[in-house]
């Protein structure tokens, strides 16, 4: 059994419990495992903790968490043996749910006990990493805002989106899609490396986390009768042939833009900026799911 080290952010999540250090001996120490768990104390605090993790020799550091945690906990590990594991405990865990690692905790407890260990592809939009999607224009304008809400969960999620969008105003870009120059109004430039922003929600339903390619999917406009169906297709995991949105698939990118546009990593609201550089990390990172 792999020497394990559980990252635990007790804030992820819309149900914040206390019992989850106890659960995972209950359902890990069980198997007479090698394992540790620490806790964040503060936003960031895992990408040192994995670090150190990986340092001292855990073959598998696991995020507990959400794809926050799991950003963190991911960017600690690069360049070092250890894999990254993943207990879900986050409000969207869409990293996760493309590994289809088990959302309920003995299950996914239980998988890690005798992981399965593989390596997946990292993006890295203006030198940040990521490992589910990273996004510029209302995707990220609706993080920014979601943080801001005060509380979390779904349905803070949909209320900051609804009232976002009868806000949001689309910047005009130049995109390099694989050398050929694209100018658009960017309502939403989402670089997936996996499938979904979370909560099932499929921004890119094809996307591999293996193949050295980022799915891109843009929208440059999104009036109701398109967002109903874009809503419609992220939900029903049928986006791309909705016709409702434009998709290519790069290995690197460069996008212009004529004003300030937020931009996100793994549902992270970061900033804004007018020149965004994406590239791709080919099987950067290894995986024990
Ligand atoms: N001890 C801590 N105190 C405050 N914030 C923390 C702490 N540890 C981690 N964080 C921050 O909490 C944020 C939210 O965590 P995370 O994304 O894992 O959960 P979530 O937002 O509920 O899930 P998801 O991203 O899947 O929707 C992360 O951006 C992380 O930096």
């Amino acid at each position: 059994m792999p020497k394990t080290c559980f990252i635990l952010n007790p804030t992820a999540g819309p149900s914040r419990r206390h019992d989850l250090p106890a659960l995972i001996g209950q359902h890990f120490g069980t198997h007479e495992a090698d394992y540790e768990i620490r806790l964040t104390e503060c936003a960031g605090h895992a990408v040192e903790l994995a670090q150190v993790a990986a340092a001292e020799g855990f073959a598998v550091v696991v995020a507990v968490g959400g794809d926050g945690t799991v950003n963190e906990v991911g960017r600690g590990l690069l360049g070092t043996a250890a894999a990254l594991g993943i207990v879900p405990q986050g409000s969207g865990n869409g990293l996760a749910r493309h590994l289809k690692v088990p959302l309920a905790l003995p299950a996914a407890l239980q998988r890690l006990a005798a992981p399965t260990f593989s390596r997946m592809d990292v993006g890295v939009m203006n030198g940040h990493p990521f490992f589910c999607t990273a996004g510029l224009g209302f995707d990220a304008h609706v993080s920014q805002h979601f943080a801001q809400a005060g509380s979390r969960g779904l349905s803070t999620y949909l209320r900051v989106t609804l009232r976002e969008y009868r806000r949001y105003l689309p910047v005009p870009v130049e995109v390099d899609l694989n050398g050929q120059r694209r100018q658009t109004d960017c309502y939403v430039l989402a670089f997936a490396n996996a499938s979904q922003y979370g909560n099932n929600a499929y921004i890119a339903p094809l996307a591999d986390l293996r193949d050295g390619l980022l799915d891109v999917c843009l929208i440059d406009s999104l009036p109701v009768v398109r967002a109903i169906k874009v809503s419609l297709g992220m939900a029903l995991g049928n986006l791309p042939q909705s016709k409702a949105a434009e998709y290519f698939r790069v290995s690197q990118s460069r996008v212009v833009a004529q004003a300030p546009l937020g931009f996100h990593v793994d549902g992270d609201y970061l900033g804004h900026a007018t020149e965004f550089v994406v590239e791709l990390m080919p099987l950067a990172l290894a995986v024990a799911v």
